[in-house]
Order: C-alpha cells, then sequence, then structure tokens
C-alpha cells in the first residue's frame, strides 16, 4: 500500500516536470502531423504496430517529409524523410545527431559495447579498427565464398523437389536464407564452418533460428510504452533492467550473446596467435584483429570491445541480408515475367562464361548484368529491412528542406527549427518511396526504373553510400558491411533464380511487412510463427 503510494507520487512528479519542461522550451507545434489518439501512447502504436511503413506512407502523403507525432504522454517527436533534412543530419552534421541513450541500452543487450553502440570518439575510434575489414577488394575477395554457400542451399532444394511427388517443394524461403547467410558470414568473417546444411551444425545455428522475432517480433503495447517511456530513465537503470529483468525476450538475447561471447574469446586468442606467428587469414574477424594489433595503444579495442563487434557482424550481417534476399525474391514471385527476364540474363551470363572456358561468375560478371543490378536495386529500394533509424538533437539546429512544408499556420517553410532533444525517427522507408526522387509509381515494384526511369538519373542532394537510397543510410554510420551484403545477395539471387521458379502460395498472398528490430516477412493470421516467406519452388526449365 505504502509503495503504491509512493509509486504514484513519484510518476504524478515526473509527469509535472516532464509538462513543465516541455511548457517552457520551444515546441516543434507548428509541424503538422496526424492526431494523437492516446495521451499515454500518443501515434506510437500506427507506428509500430501496423505494417511497417504503411504509418510512414500515409503521413507522407498528408503532410509531406516533414511528421510530427505524438509520443507517450502527449510528448513531439519528428518522422523525417526529406532528403536536405536526411543529409543534414547524417552526412553534414556528424555526431551532432547521437543515437538515443534508451536506445543504445539495447544495442548493448544484444551486441555489447560495440560499434553500433558507440557515439562520438569512441564510435570513430571502434569504426577505424574495423574499417579495413569491409573494404571493396575485400569484400569481392569474398565472391566465391558466398557463391559456395548459396550452392550448398540450392543443393538441398533439388534434393528436397527431386524426393517431392510432384518435383515442387514449399519451403519457407526466409528460414533457409537466414541459415544460408549465417554460413555465408561465419565464413567470410570469421573463417568458421557453421555446417548450417551438413549434419555437424555448429550449437550457434539453432540458437540463432528465429532469434529476432522471438526477442523484437510483435511488440505489445505494453512493449512499445515501456520503450518509448524508458527514456525518462537514466541508461544504467535501463542496463540493470536488461542485465536482469526475467522475461522470456531478454533472457533469450542474454542466452544467445553469453554463447557468441564464449566462441569469440577462443577465436581472438587463435587469430593473436596466428597473426604472432607471421601467417593471417583474410577474414573480417582477422583483419580486425591484425588492425587493432597495429592500431596505438590508446586507441585499441579491449577484449570486450573485440567480442562485442563479433556479435554486431554475426547479427547485422545475417539477418539483414537475408531478409533483404526473402523480400526480393517474393516480388519475383509476384512477377513472374520480371522473373524469366532475370533468368534469361542469368542463363546469357553463364553461357558467356562457359564460351571463355570458366566455370565461375567473376565480379565483371555481375558488373555487366543490368537487369540482375536493377532488381537488386529495386529491391532494396522497395523494402529496406532497416526502416527506421533513431537519432536526437544534440543542440538547437535548423534543418533544412529540399521539398518545403507547409506549417500548421499555413505558413510555406523551406527549413525547421530542432529544438535540442527532439526525437527524431529518419524514415528510410519513406525516403525511399519519396515520389520526387523515385517517379510517380514508386510505391510500385519496378526495376526498369534503374535502367531508363526515373531512378537512373542523378539526385540533386546526394545521400546515401548506395545509388542514393538511404537503405545503408550513410554519414560517418553509414552501414560498414554494404559492399559486403550487396555481393552476397547478387550471389545468392543468380544462383537461386537460375536453378529454380518460385511462384506463389495461398500462403505468401497474406505475407505483410512485419517489425522485429529489422523488417521480416509474417504471414498474416500466423505471427505467432514468427518470420516466414512460403513459396513454391521447382526446378527451373
Ligand atoms: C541488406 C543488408 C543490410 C542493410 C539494409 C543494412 C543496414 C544498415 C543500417 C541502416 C545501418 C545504420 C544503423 C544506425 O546507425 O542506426 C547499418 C549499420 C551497420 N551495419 Fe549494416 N546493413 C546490412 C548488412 C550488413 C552486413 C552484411 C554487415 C556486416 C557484415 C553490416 C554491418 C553493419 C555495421 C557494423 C553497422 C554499424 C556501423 C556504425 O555504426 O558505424 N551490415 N546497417
Amino acid at each position: 500500500m505504502v509503495s503504491g503510494i509512493v509509486a504514484a507520487s513519484l510518476t504524478a512528479i515526473a509527469l509535472v516536470y516532464v509538462l513543465f519542461r516541455r511548457s517552457t522550451r520551444p515546441s516543434l507545434s507548428r509541424i503538422r502531423g496526424p492526431k494523437s489518439p492516446s495521451f499515454a501512447l500518443g501515434n506510437l502504436l500506427e507506428l509500430f504496430q501496423r505494417p511497417v511503413g504503411q504509418a510512414d506512407f500515409e503521413w507522407q502523403s498528408l503532410y509531406g517529409n516533414i511528421v510530427r507525432f505524438k509520443t507517450v504522454f502527449g510528448g513531439d517527436q519528428l518522422l523525417v524523410a526529406d532528403p536536405k533534412a536526411l543529409q543534414w543530419i547524417f552526412n553534414a552534421s556528424a555526431y551532432r545527431y547521437p543515437k538515443q541513450p534508451n536506445l543504445r541500452v539495447i544495442s548493448r543487450m544484444i551486441n555489447g559495447r560495440g560499434v553500433v553502440w558507440a557515439d562520438g570518439d569512441d564510435h570513430k575510434r571502434q569504426r577505424k579498427v574495423l574499417l579495413p575489414g569491409f573494404g571493396g577488394p575485400e569484400s569481392k575477395a569474398f565472391l566465391s565464398v558466398f557463391k559456395g554457400c548459396a550452392e550448398s542451399m540450392c543443393t538441398k532444394w533439388a534434393e528436397i523437389i527431386e524426393s517431392s511427388a510432384d518435383q515442387r517443394a514449399v519451403f519457407n524461403v526466409t528460414a533457409w536464407l537466414s541459415r544460408g547467410t549465417l554460413d555465408a558470414i561465419g565464413q567470410a568473417a570469421f573463417d568458421v564452418q557453421f555446417g548450417t546444411f551438413r549434419n555437424d551444425e555448429h550449437p550457434l545455428v539453432r540458437k540463432y533460428a528465429n532469434l529476432l522475432s522471438d526477442i523484437f517480433g510483435r511488440p505489445s503495447t505494453q512493449q512499445i510504452f515501456i520503450q518509448a517511456a524508458s527514456k525518462y530513465f537514466p541508461p544504467w537503470i535501463l542496463e540493470w533492467m536488461t542485465d536482469h529483468g526475467s522475461n522470456s525476450r531478454l533472457e533469450r538475447a542474454r542466452e544467445v550473446k553469453k554463447m557468441v561471447t564464449e566462441v569469440g574469446k577462443k577465436m581472438v586468442q587463435e587469430r593473436a596467435e596466428t597473426l604472432l606467428e607471421g601467417k593471417g587469414n583474410r577474414d573480417v574477424f582477422s583483419l580486425l584483429v591484425k588492425a587493432n594489433m597495429d592500431t596505438e595503444a590508446k586507441n585499441k579495442l579491449t577484449e570486450e570491445e573485440l567480442l562485442a563487434q563479433m556479435c554486431t557482424i554475426l547479427l547485422a550481417g545475417h539477418e539483414t541480408t537475408s531478409n533483404s534476399l526473402s523480400w526480393i525474391l517474393l516480388e519475383l514471385a509476384r512477377h513472374p515475367k520480371m522473373q524469366s527476364r532475370l533468368r534469361t540474363e542469368i542463363r546469357e551470363t553463364e553461357a558467356a562464361i562457359r564460351a571463355r572456358g570458366d566455370t565461375q561468375f567473376t565480379m565483371a560478371d555481375f558488373d555487366a548484368m543490368p537487369f540482375t543490378s536493377a532488381v537488386i536495386k529495386e529491391g532494396l529500394r522497395y523494402h529496406p529491412v532497416v526502416p527506421h533509424v533513431h537519432r536526437i538533437a544534440g543542440r538547437d539546429d535548423v534543418l533544412p528542406l529540399s521539398q518545403p512544408i507547409t506549417t500548421e499556420s499555413g505558413e510555406v517553410t523551406n527549413e525547421i527549427f530542432v529544438p535540442k532533444g527532439t526525437r527524431i525517427v529518419a524514415s528510410i522507408a519513406a525516403y525511399n518511396r519519396n515520389t520526387e526522387l523515385w517517379g510517380d509509381d514508386a510505391h510500385e515494384f519496378n526495376p526498369d526504373r534503374w535502367l531508363d526511369g526515373v531512378a537512373s538519373g542523378k539526385k540533386p542532394v546526394s545521400i546515401g553510400v548506395y545509388s542514393n537510397l538511404m537503405t545503408f543510410i550513410g554519414g560517418v554510420r553509414a552501414c560498414l558491411g554494404w559492399r559486403f551484403a550487396v555481393i552476397e545477395i547478387q550471389a545468392f539471387l543468380v544462383e537461386i533464380i537460375g536453378k529454380f521458379e518460385l511462384t506463389m502460395t495461398d500462403r505468401s498472398e497474406r505475407v505483410c511487412r512485419a517489425p522485429s528490430l529489422v523488417m521480416v516477412p509474417m504471414v498474416d493470421g500466423e505471427l505467432e510463427l514468427g518470420s516466414q516467406l512460403p513459396l513454391a519452388v521447382s526446378v527451373a526449365s
């Protein structure tokens, strides 16, 4: 009873404080946005419980590329999809828009204090040691590894199809790709065989199955509220809660991190010994350990940081790629003519490779496959698996806009004032569908826009490391593995479409874009089963 009264009084004091601070600071109230259905939750359920991107697209069409929406207790937040504003936040301002402290706690929970968690100088130091492993030549060198992993997966598919009565099988493509890309990241990043498609699979493979859906899938109203309200707590309390709290999601996250850390400790030791013997592999982790040994003492990564990079690369490097591939394959199953056009290009290239006496694709072959490249770009534009990136204004600032917005008072403006502490959701989903950048049909899947359409032209504002998309963002925190991901997607796509025909099933007709840290496919009516993409697969003629 007494503790109840104390808790209620503290909550009341906190609320009064929040409302007082809000009334005495400059606000975002001139910016237009949706009405809030609830004081406690604002518009958060629209944004985080509906299929990914739906709220973003609706708001974008009603209010433009800068939208004010409500978060917990009537607070304001900004959804930003304007090219110049995004360029300002990610490219021009460097670390002046840091990550939100309460969300960094989640990053620490899954990956530890690695590069995704770090900010400012600490981030600069960590990223510098990681960079040598992710350059262009380093990523290209992994092509044969990716090809090998794709072949192993396709061999299994062929065996299953061959033994089925009607020479056709329905695969949960996402689950297969998740295993295939885990195999790929194991070999390319750590020189480890996870044995995913053999009988001796590494225990980590089972631990990773459905990991993101288990931890982040189908967020409940309570979870969305707690996550947003956690901004009122100091990070050390949140860290304590994620370290000691007992619920199945936290326990699952801790269990995987513990296992990866144990495997990683052994690996760091082995790599250091190999390097001291003057030998060394070319996998990302060996390059990282080497770069760290060569770095001056004050900038070296600690063992904890090295292990955190391992967790980061394992998770960031396989679920993002496997889900991006899943969405591309879904679109190809939805568009059979595009699928056969892609197959024709693959087969023609294979014939040219055979004619010159080779057996394997090279990077030059991929570069000479325009439709394949257009399909990948369109897939990454249409379905960016990281649909939102969260930041906070580190100081009072003015955001420049490339597309003017109309304020509540009817004024048209090319810039907006953003008070220090404003929380920002950069909507990659909405930027990638901006009709002024990608054409009036931006909400359709159309690879041709990259060949002769609007997307192939130069954009007025240059952002994003890849084809002016925001899928991998840009600037000081751009995705480190983007080249790695694109080459891996190419290798798997060419192998799969060259060999198999993918068609829709009743269940894949019900696939929706579900939030699960990254955007995963789930079947409407079967959400409790986690990420699924059930496509019918047969050997292509
Ligand atoms: C299609 C696949 C991928 C997509 C869409 C993607 C997207 C992203 C995005 C949007 C960020 C920025 C997140 C933020 O700052 O809040 C990011 C960061 C990062 N990504 Fe990727 N990623 C992909 C694949 C990969 C791969 C394959 C790797 C590693 C092998 C990787 C490693 C990283 C790392 C280490 C960071 C942190 C960079 C930093 O903070 O400096 N990613 N990625």
